[in-house]
């Protein structure tokens, strides 16, 4: 039975946002992907990426991921939205965590992101065209990585994190315990 709970999805569909509620509303460690990431690089994604690029991200991605996954408790994941791109990687989070797949239109997060500086794969392109390229290919990944798939266009972070709570009740999820 998984351990980890995973959340997948575009960028700004709200991984690092809900699964913090949902480890605050279970009891459980939160551990945000892109963070652990940054600890281990000693930089920021962005400057990585500029001065590595995207392969090299990628690696270190997997790698972060990997020893996120052998963590001894019990820990909801915010995983970074290009995560799914490597086909281990999905191996993995699909055996190590229940995956929960944020969906939402590149529309829906084109709007929520206007402004955001952070995100290297939306700076200095049209972010809604970036998105909407990033969902024909990740789309059909996050799908195939899910156990759960969220409609997070009609629901607010809280009320979507209360799904993934109740979800994870009714499933029984053993490892996570119950809420
Ligand atoms: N269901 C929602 N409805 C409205 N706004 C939302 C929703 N979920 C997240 N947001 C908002 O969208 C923005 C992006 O959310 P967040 O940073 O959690 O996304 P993310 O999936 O972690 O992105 P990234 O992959 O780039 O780390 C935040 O401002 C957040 O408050
Ligand atoms: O969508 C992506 O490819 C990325 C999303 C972020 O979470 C970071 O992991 C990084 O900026 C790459
Ligand atoms: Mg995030």
């Amino acid at each position: 039975m998984a351990k980890h709970l995973a959340l997948v999805g575009l960028p700004g569909s709200g991984k690092s946002t809900i699964g913090r509620q949902v480890a605050r509303q279970g009891g459980w460690v939160f551990v945000d992907a892109d963070h652990a990431i940054e600890e281990r690089l000693g930089c920021s994604i962005k400057d990585y990426f500029a001065q590595h690029g995207e392969a090299a991200f990628r690696e270190i991605e997997a790698q972060v991921l990997r020893t996120l996954l052998q963590a001894p408790q019990p820990t909801v994941i915010a995983t970074g939205g290009g995560a799914v791109l490597k086909p281990e990687n999905r191996v993995a989070l699909r055996e190590g965590c229940t995956v929960f797949y944020l969906h939402a239109a590149p529309e829906d997060i084109a709007r929520r992101l206007r402004g955001d500086t952070v995100r290297p794969l939306l700076q200095g392109v049209d972010a809604l065209q970036r998105l909407q390229a990033l969902q024909k290919v990740r789309g059909p990944l996050y799908r195939e990585v899910a156990h759960y798939v969220l409609d997070t266009q009609r629901n607010n972070p809280t009320q979507v994190a209360r799904k993934i709570c109740m979800q994870v009740d009714l499933a029984g999820l053993s490892g996570l315990g119950s809420i």
